[in-house]
């Protein structure tokens, strides 16, 4: 194990042993940092309220796991972070797993957003340490508060061997997840986080991670450069149901979408009025358009002229499109992307 270097923020340093991996937490806020009027109210609170020095040292058994320095990112609920917020947490999170002395790294997040963020980090941080985003669904504040053991628990991941090469992870509830397929699927509970077809990677018990299977990569997983990208392009999602607005794809374009994703019914489908309109934009305007579905798993290779998701949900699809405009992919390239090995 190194020992943490002394930089100009060790001050955020929290505590330190020897003997134990060193692990940087950062803090975007969210309900996992929220703080409500009762401890009786798990709905009503502000998210983010509460520093990352507070929740490490409400947590005393983060000490008996790891060296930890918090870094706190920005104070909000997940649901009010923009993609240049994730642009500037993955530029941090690779500088920071490129230093020899840092085992592994944490995020703490409000859930609502949580995978977007995990997703992004997923294909764009280059590396083998174990990379943990927790966030909680109970306030800091609440009777049987959840986040001071997804805390501890994610912690301890972090500075496992046994997480190495793993990609990104998702920590919530004991549960330890891949960030390229665990979804939110439950607004109020603290089971919410589930990857159904894909399964989970394993679970926690004691601080002591148990994997099911030795580290594998996502079939499908594609790694993009972000290093020198300031701004990301627009790519907005629109949802299908009966009936639906076609002329809304229009507008999405007009407003400066480089590329769209559409939540589509079933397998992907859209409507026969919305196809023509995605049809005109993808044949006069080389829109790349990616049918992804709204249905929570499933495999859609519906795409009409447009791009099929497979199995990616809309806002998963949705950053890896972004990705793959701003590295300068063309229509084909994207297709091939999402077409990879499944
Ligand atoms: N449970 C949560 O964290 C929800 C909150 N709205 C957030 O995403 O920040």
């Amino acid at each position: 194990t190194l020992i943490y270097k002394r930089e100009s923020n060790a001050s955020d340093l929290i505590s330190f042993n020897a003997s134990l991996p060193n692990v940087t937490i950062f803090a975007m806020g969210g309900t996992i940092a929220g703080s409500a009027a009762s401890n009786a109210e798990t709905a009503d609170y502000k998210a983010g309220a509460v520093g990352i020095q507070t929740l490490v040292e409400a947590v005393p058994d983060i000490k008996n796991v790891s060296n930890v320095r918090g870094i706190q990112v920005t104070s909000v609920g997940s649901e009010n972070l923009t993609p240049a917020n994730v642009l500037n947490l993955t530029q941090l999170v690779i500088n920071e797993v490129a230093k020899d002395d840092v085992h592994g790294i944490v995020v703490t997040h409000g859930t609502d957003s949580l995978e977007e963020t995990a997703m992004f980090l997923d294909l764009t941080v280059n590396t083998t340490k174990p990379i943990v985003v927790v966030g909680a669904m109970r306030p800091s504040t609440a009777i049987s508060a959840d986040g001071p053991m997804n805390l501890l628990n994610a912690v301890a991941v972090a500075a496992s061997d046994r997480s190495v090469g793993r990609g990104t992870m998702i920590l919530l509830n004991d549960r330890i997840g891949s960030a390229f397929y665990t979804t939110k699927t439950n607004g109020n509970t603290l089971d919410t986080f589930k990857s159904y077809e894909a399964g989970f990677l394993g679970m926690i018990v004691d601080q002591r991670p148990h994997f099911y299977y030795s580290p594998a990569t996502p079939t499908a997983k594609v790694q993009f450069d972000i290093r020198n990208t300031t701004v990301l392009p627009q790519v907005d999602i629109l949802y299908g149901y009966q009936g639906l607005n076609p002329t809304l794809a229009k507008a999405a374009v007009n407003s400066g979408a480089k590329g769209l994703v559409l939540a589509g019914m079933g397998a992907a489908s859209w409507t026969d009025p919305g196809n023509d309109v995605i049809d005109g934009l993808i044949r006069n305007q080389s829109i790349p358009v990616v049918y992804s579905h709204r249905t929570m798993d499933g495999f859609s290779d519906y795409s009409y002229n447009g791009i099929p998701a497979y199995f990616h949900n809309p806002q998963k699809a949705r950053y890896m499109l972004m990705l793959a405009i701003n590295a300068g992919y063309s229509i084909q390239n994207i297709t091939d992307m999402f077409h990879l090995e499944y």
